[in-house]
């Protein structure tokens, strides 16, 4: 506290207030650390608070009339930022970007608005700061290369490939499903994993158990009891002589878990703690098919692994990024609050990681770009991307609302949740219902496989075909509501099982909409086969919005994540 009193009253627009002032500063002042790149304040944060950079720095970006971003300075250590917004409620004009790993002060409005109304000579400081920035900023045009060099001279520039690893490290990446296990072992001197492992149906009376390593690919059969023989498994095919990779599992030194659910604490990974753990419990109500296993996993993980680091990635964590009208329904503003009901999002991870991918493909710094992402995999969604950072997304409060998925029914009218309520279904039947029985299966009545849907519509089936139209149509729309969101667009992604393999998915969804400028090459996507590390592009030289397909890797992401957020394992 005596630390941040002092901060403060050498930074000269608070240089004149006496200690209570200071002291009163310092009790609101809430200290928030950002990793290198991470956005401090977007252009669409309202006048809610002032920042001071207590540690790092920070760059100022800005978009200029041909929509490019444009590097104007940099901020260090004492540096004010928001002091115009906060002070005339208006809303912020630049983008501000951690350089490095930043740590910065953050003063809520109310209470920098009464040290002003009682200090007069602090609004008067304000003032001349602003004039001087004017003045500087008016200097810096035309702006320095800076932004845009950092991004193209860098053959690595999202550490994709675990660039910034400082030394050769073991990661082993889990996602915990309810009968599921996957796993992935990295060494962070190849991107590409070292072993890969998939448990199905645990529990059941044979649980496959599906291997791969650089040079292999072998499937088991096993009875897998539960979730801990299925950890057991492959603790045993890691370190067996068969196709094992390690001696000792102990050479893994951190663990990253994929975690659903991390309602509005995460907008980035964390190193998982006991309070971590309890924020994870508290989403179980929220993503009742997901968060309790991948707490499991964690449990399981601490006890094989105890003095590895572990770190949790959240799905929900990418779209936190997303302004007050697309996250908030219209509810009850104290209801909404006090339950903690809103947009979350999902698939963020992978919405992100294919985000930079596409950026590195096309060569244009994610600054410059505005993206959709369609992830297609069993469950499904789009993600709308505005230089970088989530501005919307189809999943809602729970992984249940959008598009038509495998056996989830996506958008509905509310009402008929209480109508079937009010007319027979229980809370748990609907549940079921909504999440198990709808989406393709519920619908065509066949399977929640789009394989098979594919096969029986081109068999003449005519609920499969109505299933796939449904599913497409939904897609469509989508993209429609996220080009007006994003006034534009540069690319336009399909990702996840469906979006990477089904040529004629991706055919359908893009049907009619070369007056929006997407228009696909039908050879170029009939072609299209895209593996881990690799993008194609599926759209005609014509074509305003490229569009690619991109395999998903969130295993990646998360080894890229625990590198970025265990401070050891960083150079
Ligand atoms: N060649 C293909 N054509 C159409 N759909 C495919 C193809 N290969 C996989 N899929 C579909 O991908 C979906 C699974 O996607 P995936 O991303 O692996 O799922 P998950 O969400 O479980 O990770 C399934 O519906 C499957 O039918
Ligand atoms: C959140 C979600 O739907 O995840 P998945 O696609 O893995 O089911
Ligand atoms: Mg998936």
């Amino acid at each position: 506290m005596d630390d941040l009193i002092e901060f403060l009253s050498g930074i000269e627009i608070f240089s004149d207030l006496s200690d209570d002032w200071l002291m009163h500063l310092s009790q609101a002042s809430e200290l928030i650390e950002y990793k290198a790149s991470e956005q401090v304040i977007s252009t669409r944060d309202l006048y809610r608070y002032l920042w001071i950079v207590y540690r790092g720095k920070v760059d100022i970006s800005g978009i200029n009339q041909e929509n490019a971003r444009l590097f104007l300075t940099s901020l260090n250590a004492g540096d004010v930022l928001g002091e115009l917004s906060v002070t005339f409620d208006k809303p912020v004009i630049d983008d501000i970007t951690a350089a490095e790993d930043t740590s910065v002060i953050r003063l809520p409005k109310d209470v920098f608005s009464h040290v002003v109304a009682q200090n007069p000579s602090t609004l008067k400081k304000i003032a001349c700061m602003a004039t001087e920035r004017q003045i500087q900023r008016g200097q810096n045009i035309p702006p320095r290369a800076g932004y845009r060099s950092r991004f193209t001279d860098n053959p690595d520039p999202y550490d994709l490939n675990f660039s910034s690893a400082k030394k050769q490290v073991k990661l082993l990446i889990i996602n915990c499903g309810s009968s599921s296990l996957k796993y992935s072992l990295f060494d962070t001197s190849s991107p590409q994993p070292m072993f890969e492992g998939l448990i199905e149906n645990i529990g059941a009376e044979n649980s496959p158990h599906r291997l791969k390593t650089v040079t292999a690919k072998i499937q088991r059969s096993e009875v897998v009891k539960d979730i801990r023989e299925a950890f057991s498994s492959m603790v045993n095919v890691l370190t067996g002589k068969a196709i094992g990779v390690i001696t000792d599992f102990s050479e893994i030194q951190a663990v990253g878990h994929r975690v659903v659910h991390g309602g509005d604490k995460f907008s980035g990974s964390a190193v998982i703690n006991d309070e971590v753990k309890d924020a994870i419990r508290q989403c179980v109500a929220l993503a009742p098919l997901h968060n309790p296993y991948n707490l499991t996993g964690v449990e399981v993980m601490t006890e094989l692994l105890p003095s590895a680091v572990s770190v949790a990635v959240f799905d929900t964590a990418f779209h936190q990024s997303m302004p007050h009208q697309a996250y908030t329904y219209a509810l009850p503003y104290q209801l909404a609050e006090e339950r903690h009901v809103r947009r979350y999002g999902f698939h963020g991870t992978n919405h992100h990681f294919v985000a930079l991918m596409a950026s590195v493909f096309v060569k244009r710094h994610v600054g410059n770009l505005r993206i959709i992402s369609c992830h297609l995999g069993n469950g499904a969604s789009v993600c709308a991307i505005e230089r970088g950072r989530s501005i919307d997304t189809s999943m809602g409060l729970t992984p249940l609302e959008g598009l038509v998925m495998g056996t989830r029914c996506g958008d509905i009218d509310p009402g008929l949740v209480l109508y079937l309520l009010q007319n027979g279904d229980s809370a748990d039947s609907l549940e079921k219902t909504l999440n198990k029985e709808s989406g393709l299966k519920g619908t065509s009545g066949i399977s929640n496989d789009m394989r098979e849907i594919l096969k029986a519509a081109d068999e003449g089936n005519d609920k499969a075909e109505v299933a796939l139209r449904m599913f497409c149509y939904r897609v469509r729309k989508y993209i429609g509501a996220y080009l007006a969101a994003l006034g534009g667009v540069d690319i336009l992604i399909f990702t996840g099982g469906i979006g990477e393999n089904s040529s004629e998915i991706r055919a359908r969804i893009c049907q009619g909409l070369d007056s929006f400028g997407i228009n696909l090459d039908t050879e170029s996507n009939r072609m299209a086969k895209v593996q881990r590390g690799n993008i194609a592009d599926i759209s005609t030289e014509a074509s305003r919005i490229r569009i690619l397909v991109v395999a998903a890797d969130e295993e990646r992401m998360i080894a890229r994540e625990i590198i970025r957020t265990v401070d050891t394992l960083r150079a």
